[in-house]
């Protein structure tokens, strides 16, 4: 049985930036080869971050993703690495493998994987599954694939498939089993969600009994706008058994030494039988065509062995914590920013994404403003004070009443107005030190808020990212809790404790316009998460005046939404992409058809 080293490459790239993600493919590739590797898998679109979304539409793109395949398979032998087998991704399209922008039809544009050895690009593989729903839209971007591709290596068969290939039974699974593969090895860009590592594994154990071969799963890392991915890389063999697994949130290479059957012993090709391999349940048809191609006849020896161990999986409040410092992190770094600013209120929401700063960043790199009015509490002063102690990032204070008095002067407003200037002169002073000194403004309202619009537009609700976009409130108060069990507890308690308030007026409490949060916030689960309509939230036990109220807010909350913020996601179902709903919209849930 040959033995084989495979090294999976958990690693970030960036969209847009081919050439950077080329040299982290050598980067890495060395690493691989340092630790003895005979194949090392890089994830989906590698070469050009994922998702691409419309650059897809230009020829210059796709061309240049090409010409950095094959300058990428030239510059490994360069590094002294033609010996190292190296699955990338990228995006192709169908045309003359010329790579000039006026060669690329446009046509048949191709998420696609390709294998790279000796200084060529000796295989390829096009994904044949394509995503379309949630986040994803790839009908509107990709081809399909319709033949599956078996590489040679070693003396042992192994499959290319991409993504999505594993989340759908049929297609190029079973191909691989009809193909005798020893290894399928698949690609991915897959998004975090909380939860979803534990949906993984047994989707990967479903996948390795389909094609009655070892699998060997390769996730990104990093952030990418409003989409953070978690690695969650891992090994499972033909039986099932969990063989390796790397850590979520984390770059790494997961190297683990491989026995797999060699192709000419197990010979599974079309028409024989292999009485070795587990059943599937279910055979499911494929109609895809098998590519074939051989490069070497055998692995070089290996004096040692490797085990790429299982990681420990963790709590749901540490995952969620590191998506959103990640997916901060990045935001920041990818778009070039020194530094964050935010207002600071001595309340829950601005505490927690401090905190959220702090930790991806530094506190070197995040200022906050504490802007008090009239109808400040002391204590907000004091919290945010206690917060900025805590954590070491700059802090300062600009008073608005000044500020507001002046608007008053000069304009005659009363009530809601008066209330809602005192947020707008807060963002225009976040916005005016934005242009100042350069930090990129964050915005700090939760899910639940933007769910019924308890914000102010122009206001609370200015920045460019938003770290609790996705965040309910009552998870707001968990992930609190738990980040004050880690190091340095950098929340003030009475933070977590107070009651919350806007203080836009003498003694206002959010409680006298929404209900309590542990009750709003299953309500917008069921109709935001999980599409749920009047009669079901009813049946689930919510109070029927209380669902029509939440509901009307929501779906006249709208508007807002549409103009809010980037934030990262870690739901079934976040606000933006996941979430698309008109503007105009007079369809209300439980209103009677005349
Ligand atoms: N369909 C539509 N399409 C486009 N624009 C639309 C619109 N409907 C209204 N608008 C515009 O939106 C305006 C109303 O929105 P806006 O000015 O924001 O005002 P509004 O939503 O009426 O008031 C803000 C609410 O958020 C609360 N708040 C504010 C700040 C912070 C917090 C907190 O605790 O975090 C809570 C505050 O107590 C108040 O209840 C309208 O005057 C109109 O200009
Ligand atoms: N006194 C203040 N100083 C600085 N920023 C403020 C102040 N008041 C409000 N903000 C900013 O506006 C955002 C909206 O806060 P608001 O107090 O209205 O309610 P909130 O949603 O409960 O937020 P928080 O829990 O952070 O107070 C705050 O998160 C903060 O960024
Ligand atoms: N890039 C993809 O094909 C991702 C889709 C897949 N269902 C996932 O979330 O992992």
């Amino acid at each position: 049985m040959p033995t084989l080293r495979i090294a999976l490459a958990q690693v970030n790239s960036t969209v847009g930036d081919i050439h950077g993600n080329a040299e982290a493919v050598r980067r890495w590739s060395r690493e691989a080869a340092g630790a003895g590797a005979h194949l090392v898998a890089f994830p989906e679109m590698m070469l050009t971050g994922y998702p691409i979304e419309d650059l897809v539409f230009r020829n210059s793109f796709v061309a240049a993703s090409r010409q950095a395949l094959d300058d990428l398979a030239i510059s490994l032998v360069g590094d002294g690495l033609g010996e190292l087998a190296v699955v990338v991704g990228y995006v192709d399209a169908d045309g003359p493998a010329h790579t000039s922008s006026d060669a690329v039809s446009g046509k048949g544009r191709r998420d696609a994987s390709a294998l790279l050895y000796g200084g060529q690009v000796v295989a390829t593989y096009f994904k044949h599954h394509l995503p379309n729903y949630g986040v994803f839209d790839e009908d509107r971007y990709f081809e399909p694939g319709s033949s599956l591709t078996v590489v040679r290596l070693g003396g042992v068969d192994v499959a290319l498939t991409v993504c999505e290939d594993i989340w759908q039974a049929g297609g190029p699974f079973t191909a691989a089993r009809r193909a005798g593969a020893g290894l399928v090895v698949n690609i991915n860009a897959s998004p975090y969600e909380l939860n979803k590592d534990d949906v993984r594994l047994p989707l990967v154990q479903r996948r390795a009994a389909e094609a009655g071969a070892t699998v060997a799963y390769v996730n990104a890392v990093g952030g990418q706008d409003e989409l953070v991915f978690d690695g969650d890389s891992m090994i499972v063999s033909r039986d099932g058994e969990l063989l390796a697994r790397a850590g979520q949130f984390t770059e790494g290479l997961l190297v683990h030494d491989l026995d797999l059957p060699a192709a000419d012993a197990a010979p599974n090709a079309e028409g024989s039988t292999d009485a070795a391999k587990p059943l599937v349940e279910q055979s499911i048809p494929d109609e895809m065509a098998i590519h074939r191609v051989s490069v070497l006849s055998s692995f070089a020896a290996l004096n040692t062995a490797k085990d790429g161990g299982i990681a420990e999986r963790i709590s749901d409040e540490a995952e969620i914590w590191a998506a959103l410092t990640l997916g901060l992190r990045d935001y920041v770094d990818k778009n070039r920013f020194r530094s964050v600013i935010l207002g600071l209120s001595g309340g829950i929401d601005s505490a927690v994404v401090a905190a959220i700063a702090v930790d991806a960043l530094g506190p070197e790199r995040v200022f906050a403003v504490s802007m008090p009015s009239g109808y400040s509490s002391e204590h907000s002063k004091d919290d945010a004070a206690e917060m900025a102690k805590r954590t070491g990032l700059d802090y300062r204070t600009e008073a608005i009443q000044p500020m507001v008095d002046g608007f008053l002067a000069n304009m005659s407003l009363s009530g809601l107005a008066v209330e809602n200037l005192q947020a707008r002169v807060r963002g225009v002073i976040l916005m005016a030190l934005s242009n100042q000194e350069g930090h990129l403004v964050l915005t700090t309202g939760n899910k639940s808020e933007l769910a019924v619009g308890y914000s102010t537009l122009y206001g609370d609700s200015v920045g460019g990212f938003n770290p609790l976009k996705d965040v309910p409130k009552t998870m707001v108060w968990k992930l609190a809790r738990w980040r004050n069990t880690q190091a340095n507890a950098p929340i003030p308690e009475n933070s977590i404790t107070k009651a919350p308030s806007a203080e836009l007026r003498p003694d206002q409490k959010d409680s006298d316009s929404l209900p309590d949060y542990d009750v709003l916030d299953p309500i917008i689960k069921g109709y935001v998460d999980q599409d749920l309509g009047r009669a079901a939230l009813v049946e689930a036990g919510n109070d029927p005046a209380l669902v029509d109220r939440v509901l009307r807010m929501i779906d006249l909350a709208e508007y807002k939404r549409r103009q809010s913020a980037p934030g990262t996601k870690i739901s079934g179902k976040a606000f933006g992409r996941d979430r698309r709903l008109p503007i105009t919209n007079s369809f209300r849930e439980g209103a009677k058809p005349l």
